[in-house]
C-alpha cells in the first residue's frame, strides 16, 4: 500500500512539474496562442492616425487654419507643453518612410484624416479648392495601395476650418451640414476610386464635450461658473447643438455617397464613435441604471439616433427641452445612415447614481445624473496609464461590442482605435524608451477579448491601433505617447520601433 502511495505522490508530482514547466516557457504575451490566424480570415489589422496629429506642414501646400491651429496659437497654456500641430511629426514631408515602417509591420490597412482646411483652405466649396491637397493625398494613397495597404479615411477628425468658425460659429450652427457635405463630395470624386472605406466623423461624443462642455479641446468653450477659463459658451445647451448638428452632417454625407457615387465606387460609409465600458459601482439597481445611463449618454446619444432615427429616452427626460429635436424627415436621413460603426475603445470606468447632480447649476456632466469613477473603495479598476483618464480594463472592449450588438441590431463593426500611452519621459534613455512592455500587455489583452467578442457573435471585421507613431496629443499635446513606433522629438523627428512594433510584426505575419 505504501509503495503504491509512493508512486501515486510521484505521478502527481511529475504532473505539477511538467504544468509549471509549460507555464514557464509559454510567454505571457507569446504569439503562440494569439495571433492573426485567431481571427477570421479577412480580419482587418491596421494603425490610425489624423491629420492635425501627425501631418505638420500647418502653413505648407496651400493649406488653410483650422480651429485647431487657432487654439493652440491663441491659448498655448490650454496645451500641456505649450506646443502645437505646426510641424507634429512631420508626416505631411514623410508620409513614404511611414507607409514603409506600416508594410514592415505586416498591417493590412491604415486609417488617416483628411485636413478639410488643407482641401478647402476657405471651408466652403465655392471659394475653391486647393489642388496641392488633393495631390498630397492622392500620394498618400498611392502610396500606401502600392505597399498593399487599404486607405480607411476620417473626413473629420476635429479639424473645423477656422473660416467657418469665425463665419458662423462652425458646428454650432446648421449652416455646417451644407458646407460639410461640400467638402465631403469633393473627397469622394476626388479619392473615391480607391477609397473604399469612408468615415464621416471621428468621435462626435469628444468634439462636443472636450470643446463645449469642459475645455479640454478646441474650441475650449464652457460655461463661465465652472470657473475654467473658458472662451465663452455654455456647458448646458452647447454640447447638445454641436452634437445635433454632427449627426446632421454626418447623415447629409452619407446620403450624397450612397445616392451619388456607393453604386459605381462600391465603398462604405460610416462613423466613428468613442465609449467607455460602464461598470455599475456596485450590484445596488440605482448604480446599475447609473450605469445605463452613462452609455446612453456617451454611445447611445448617437447609437440611438442612428439607429431608431432619434435620442434615447433617458436623455430626453434628463435634458428636456435643451435637447434639440430632429424632424420627421431628418429622423429618416439619420435611422440606418451607417454601413458600419467604427468603435473605439480605450478605457472603463465605475458608474454612481449621483441624485445630488439633480440641483445647482445645468450641464451635460451632471445631467445624466451620473458622476463616473476610476476607483472603487480607492481601488483603481485598472492600471493607470500615462494619462490620468486612461485606466486598462481590456474585458470592457468585449463587454462593449457585446453590448453594442444586442442594443443596436448587430451592426458590422470595426475597432477604429484602442491603444494606451506612457508619460513623455525626457530623463530615460532612447534604448530604455524602446521597451513597452506595458503597451505589448494592453494589446494582447484587448485583442483576446475581441476575439472572445467574435466568438460570442459580434461582427467585428477589422482592428486599428491608436497609434503607428507617437504624435500630438491634443491637450496633452508630446507629453505621453501612443506610438507603437518611438519619435524622438529631440533629434529630427526620426522614427524607432518600440518592442510593441516588433510583436505586432510577429503577431501579423501570414
Ligand atoms: N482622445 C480621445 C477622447 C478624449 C477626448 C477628450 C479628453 C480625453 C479623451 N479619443 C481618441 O483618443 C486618442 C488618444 O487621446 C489622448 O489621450 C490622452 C490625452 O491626454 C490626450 O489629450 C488625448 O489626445 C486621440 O489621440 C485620438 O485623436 C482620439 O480619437
Amino acid at each position: 500500500a505504501i509503495h503504491t502511495l509512493f508512486l501515486f505522490g510521484l505521478l502527481i508530482l511529475t504532473v505539477l512539474l511538467r504544468i509549471s514547466f509549460a507555464a514557464l516557457i509559454t510567454p505571457s504575451h507569446g504569439t503562440s496562442s494569439l495571433n492573426r490566424s485567431s481571427f477570421p480570415p479577412g480580419f482587418i489589422f491596421g494603425t490610425a492616425s489624423s491629420a492635425y496629429q501627425y501631418e505638420g506642414a500647418a502653413n505648407e501646400g496651400g493649406r488653410g487654419p483650422s480651429l485647431w491651429d487657432t487654439f493652440t496659437h491663441r491659448y498655448p497654456d490650454k496645451i500641456k507643453d505649450e506646443s502645437n500641430g505646426d510641424v507634429a511629426i512631420d508626416s505631411y514631408n514623410r508620409y513614404k518612410e511611414d507607409v514603409g515602417i506600416m508594410k514592415e509591420m505586416n498591417l493590412d490597412a491604415y486609417r488617416f484624416s483628411i485636413s478639410w482646411s488643407r482641401i478647402l483652405p476657405d471651408g466652403k466649396l465655392s471659394r475653391g479648392v486647393n489642388k496641392e491637397g488633393i495631390k498630397y493625398y492622392n500620394n498618400l494613397i498611392n502610396e500606401l495601395l502600392s505597399k498593399g495597404i487599404q486607405p480607411f479615411v476620417t473626413l473629420f477628425h476635429w479639424d473645423t476650418p477656422q473660416v467657418l468658425e469665425d463665419e458662423y460659429g462652425g458646428f454650432l450652427s446648421p449652416r455646417i451640414v451644407e458646407d460639410f457635405r461640400d467638402y465631403a463630395e469633393v473627397c469622394f470624386k476626388a479619392f473615391g476610386d480607391r477609397v473604399k472605406h469612408w468615415i464621416t466623423l471621428n468621435e462626435p461624443w469628444s468634439y462636443s464635450i472636450g470643446g463645449y462642455a469642459v475645455p479640454l479641446l478646441a474650441p475650449g468653450r464652457c460655461s463661465a461658473w465652472l470657473g475654467l477659463n473658458c472662451t465663452g459658451g455654455d456647458s448646458a445647451t452647447e454640447p447638445y447643438l454641436v452634437s445635433h448638428h454632427q449627426l446632421l452632417a454626418h447623415a447629409t454625407a452619407v446620403q450624397l455617397y450612397r445616392n451619388k457615387y456607393q453604386r459605381s465606387q462600391k465603398g462604405i460609409i460610416g462613423i466613428t464613435l468613442v465609449s467607455n465600458w460602464m461598470v455599475p459601482l456596485s450590484s445596488a439597481r440605482h448604480h446599475q441604471n447609473a450605469a445605463q445611463r452613462a452609455l446612453d449618454f456617451m454611445l447611445g446619444w448617437f447609437m440611438d439616433p442612428l439607429t431608431n432615427g432619434d435620442y434615447p429616452h433617458t436623455m430626453k427626460s434628463l435634458v428636456g427641452s435643451r435637447l434639440p429635436k430632429f424632424s420627421e424627415d431628418e429622423s429618416n436621413m439619420i435611422k440606418g445612415s451607417f454601413d458600419f460603426l467604427g468603435l473605439n475603445y480605450y478605457t472603463a470606468n465605475y458608474a454612481a447614481y449621483a441624485p445630488q447632480f439633480r440641483s445647482g447649476n445645468k450641464s451635460y456632466v451632471t445631467d445624466s445624473l451620473v458622476n463616473l469613477l476610476t476607483a472603487r473603495n480607492g481601488i483603481p479598476i485598472g492600471p493607470k496609464a500615462g494619462s490620468d483618464w486612461l485606466y486598462v480594463y481590456p474585458r470592457g472592449i468585449r463587454d462593449l461590442l457585446v453590448y453594442t450588438r444586442r442594443k443596436y441590431n448587430n451592426p458590422l463593426i470595426y475597432i477604429t482605435e484602442n491603444g494606451v500611452d506612457e508619460v513623455n519621459n525626457a530623463t530615460i534613455s532612447l534604448e530604455e524608451a524602446l521597451v513597452d512592455n506595458m503597451r505589448i500587455d494592453y494589446y494582447y489583452k484587448h485583442l483576446s477579448y475581441i476575439e472572445r467578442a467574435i466568438k460570442d457573435g459580434v461582427d467585428v471585421r477589422g482592428y486599428f491601433a491608436w497609434s503607428l507613431l507617437d504624435n500630438f496629443e491634443w491637450s496633452s499635446g508630446y507629453t505621453v505617447r501612443f506610438g507603437i513606433n518611438y519619435v524622438d522629438y529631440k533629434n529630427g523627428l526620426k522614427r524607432y520601433p518600440k518592442l510593441s512594433a516588433r510583436w505586432f510584426k510577429n503577431f501579423l505575419k501570414n
